[in-house]
Parts: C-alpha cells; sequence; structure tokens
C-alpha cells in the first residue's frame, strides 16, 4: 500500500478506520476476538505514524489468512505454570490475542509477586512491538517485550543471514507524562521500511544491507530480492538480535526465525516464532517513586540538550491523528474498501 500524502488523501477517525479494518479481518477468516484486537492494533499503529506497521500490512494479513498459513479462529490456551511465570500456546494464531487472553493473569502476578513473565509460543506477530508494552506502563508498571521474525539479517562476522529483524520494545511510566516508549528492531532498518523504500523507488542509507553476493548495497529491491539485511551497531545489534533469538523461541518453547518454512503457503508472510513479555511493579523494587526518578531522568536529559525522547514523534503524529483524523491517500483507501467487500460506488 502506498505512503500516505502520496496523492489526494481522506481522513478517517479512528474508530472508522478500525471499524473498516475489523471488517477485512472477518471478511479474511478470523474470529470477532481476533478481528477486534488487531484491527485495534493497527488502527493504532496508523494513528501514531508507525506506516511500516499501520495499513500497510493489511495486505499481508489478508494474503496469510487466505494461504491458510496461519489459524484466524485460534483460542490462546493460557497456562499457569508458577507465581511469575504464564505461558501461552497461540495455537498457530496471532499473538496479540494471545497476550490480550493471558494479559489479566500476567498483570495479577506482577502486581503479587513483583514481576512477572510471559511466554507466548507458536504465535504469529506482524506488527508494531510497542503496543504490547505501552499499556503496561500506563498502569505504573515497566515492561519489556522481544519478538523474532524470519531469516533475512545477517549475524555480524557471518556471511549469510540466519536472525530475524528481532524487535524489542521497553516502556516505564513517567509521573508527569506519558510513559517513556522505545521500540527497535535489531537490524539496521525494519523489513517493512525496506519494501515501502523499494514501493516508492528509493535509496536506503549506507549499511542497511547487503546483495545477493554479500556486497554491500543501498538498493532496497536487491536487499529484498536475495540479498538480506546488517543488524544496528555491528557485533553490538547482533548480540542483542541473538538474545531476542533466545528469549523469544528458545525460552517460550517458539520457532527460532530459521525454523519455519513457509514456502508451501503462496501469500504467507506472517513469522511463526514466539514472543516474550517481562512485567515489573516498581513500587516492590525502588522503594522510591520509579515515576518521579523517570521524571527526574528525562529533565536530565533535557537539561544536557536533549529535544526529543523516544516516542515523542509518536505522540505528537497520535495528538494529530486525534483531532484531524488519520489521513490515508485514496488509492490505500480504496483498497482497504475493496479488501473490506464494499464497493466503491458505496465509498
Ligand atoms: N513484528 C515484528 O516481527 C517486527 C516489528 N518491527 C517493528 O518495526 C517498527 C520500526 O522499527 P525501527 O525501524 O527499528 O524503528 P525506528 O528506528 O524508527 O525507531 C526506533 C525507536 O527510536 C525512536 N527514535 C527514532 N529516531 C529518534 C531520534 N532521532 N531521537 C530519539 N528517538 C528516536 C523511535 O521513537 P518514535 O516512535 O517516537 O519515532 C522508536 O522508539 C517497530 O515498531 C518494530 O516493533 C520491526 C521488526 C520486526
Ligand atoms: O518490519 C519487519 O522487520 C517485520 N515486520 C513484521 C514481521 C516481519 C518482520
Amino acid at each position: 500500500m502506498s505512503a500516505p500524502h502520496d496523492q489526494g488523501s481522506s481522513s478517517l477517525s479512528l474508530e472508522a478506520l478500525t471499524q473498516l479494518l475489523e471488517t477485512i479481518f472477518l471478511r479474511h477468516g478470523t474470529s470477532s476476538e481476533v478481528a477486534r484486537v488487531l484491527a485495534a492494533n493497527c488502527a493504532g499503529a496508523e494513528r501514531d505514524g508507525a506506516h511500516s506497521h499501520g495499513v500497510f500490512r493489511m495486505p499481508g494479513y489478508v494474503s496469510t489468512l487466505q494461504s491458510g498459513w496461519v489459524n484466524g479462529h485460534a483460542v490462546p490456551q493460557v497456562e499457569d505454570v508458577a507465581p511469575g511465570f504464564v505461558r501461552v500456546d497461540a495455537g498457530n494464531g496471532f499473538a496479540q490475542p494471545a497476550l490480550a487472553a493471558a494479559r489479566p493473569l500476567l498483570m495479577e502476578k506482577a502486581r503479587h509477586a513483583g514481576i512477572a513473565v510471559l511466554a507466548i509460543r507458536n504465535s504469529h506477530h506482524f506488527a508494531a512491538l510497542w503496543p504490547d508494552v505501552e499499556p503496561f506502563a500506563d498502569e505504573g508498571l515497566v515492561a519489556l517485550s522481544v519478538v523474532n521474525s524470519m531469516t533475512c539479517v545477517v549475524p555480524h562476522g557471518a556471511d549469510r543471514p540466519l536472525f530475524g529483524t528481532n524487535p524489542i520494545a521497553f516502556a516505564a511510566p513517567r509521573a508527569n507524562a506519558a510513559p517513556i516508549v522505545f521500540d527497535l528492531a535489531t537490524s539496521a532498518i525494519a523489513h517493512g521500511d525496506v519494501q515501502i523504500a523499494a514501493r516508492k523507488g528509493e535509496k536506503l542509507p549506507a549499511g542497511m544491507g547487503v546483495d545477493s553476493l554479500g556486497q554491500p548495497t543501498q538498493d532496497p529491491k536487491a536487499i529484498l530480492e536475495g540479498g538480506a539485511l546488517l543488524p544496528f551497531g555491528g557485533h553490538k545489534g547482533s548480540a542483542l538480535s541473538m538474545m531476542v533469538e533466545l528469549l523469544a523461541a528458545a525460552l517460550t518453547g517458539g520457532n527460532f526465525s530459521f525454523e519455519f518454512d513457509w514456502s508451501n503457503h503462496p501469500g504467507a508472510k506472517t513469522p511463526w516464532t514466539g514472543q516474550l513479555l517481562i512485567v515489573i511493579d516498581p513500587d516492590k523494587a525502588a522503594g522510591q517513586s520509579f515515576a518521579q526518578r523517570s521524571e527526574e531522568l528525562v529533565r536530565q536529559m533535557h537539561g544536557v540538550g536533549l529535544k526529543r525522547l523516544p516516542g515523542d514523534r509518536r505522540h505528537l503524529q497520535r495528538s494529530r491523528s486525534m483531532a484531524q483524523g488519520i489521513a490515508l491517500d485514496e488509492q490505500t483507501l480504496r483498497q482497504l474498501r475493496e479488501m473490506a467487500g464494499e464497493s466503491i460506488a458505496q465509498a
């Protein structure tokens, strides 16, 4: 799908966009619960200007569901395995409904024990990771999550790809502002952004990827067609990516990024892996107000000249979207309406 503002655009309210996406999910073989959770997630990403994981992903969700690769009706099985540990088998379904099903138990355990871990396996994550952690910080908790994806990143010092783009997301409460949240791929660039650059015919900055011969390239098509991505920060990002494979797959019982084979499911786009979430109740740990301490850290950071915190851009875009509506170009909106089964005349 094209990026917004390419051409004439329309604005939709968050509710209208969520409803449209929910219709698309329902029409392509999900339960109403799965449609509800995924539509809210995807519309929220678009609202916040997270374009690589907003409505751009809808054709991929649809082709994946059509391919039979993922179970859109999966009912997650939540297991209470230890005082600080919850496990979910997502049943070859999407990760977000699995998290939604486990959330009440996870929160209860984190509040009671001070820390709780959620291990999701047998799951597909095709979205941004920050929506999985931010709501915990909104409730005064600290949350960290990792998810692995599909082989497309060359480990530092290796010749061929093995890791996924493996993001890490973190959220912590502040006393006087929205939580601090960051969410970053451990690759130099997210796979979604490479696809968007390829579609727009744009060159990438240097150092993001290699072509099919392992030579550095700034051509996104060369990366997508037989090439690969590099980790961010050389050996440091590579170590973090390895950690994500261990935590999101080995620890949860999910697949490593190199372990699933979707070649018999043309159209399948969603990595079939695992996800880990750690939730901490800071009231149990610090013995002083964590949120006030966060505030002090931010104050000091601004004091040394920092202008932008991670999450600031997203929140600015969120405010704009809530005030003016979520801007979608006409072509994107037409495609979404078609996927929803609306006739063009209706649109
Ligand atoms: N499901 C999956 O398997 C995968 C999902 N993804 C998703 O892709 C998305 C994009 O990842 P990625 O491209 O690495 O993200 P970016 O590099 O765009 O941003 C990473 C983080 O850094 C912040 N940031 C960016 N620029 C600055 C700056 N100049 N100063 C301060 N903070 C800054 C961002 O905040 P802000 O948002 O406010 O700009 C964000 O929190 C993520 O949401 C990730 O979860 C990626 C890989 C796999
Ligand atoms: O952008 C990425 O990188 C990915 N996003 C969704 C899942 C696959 C990898």
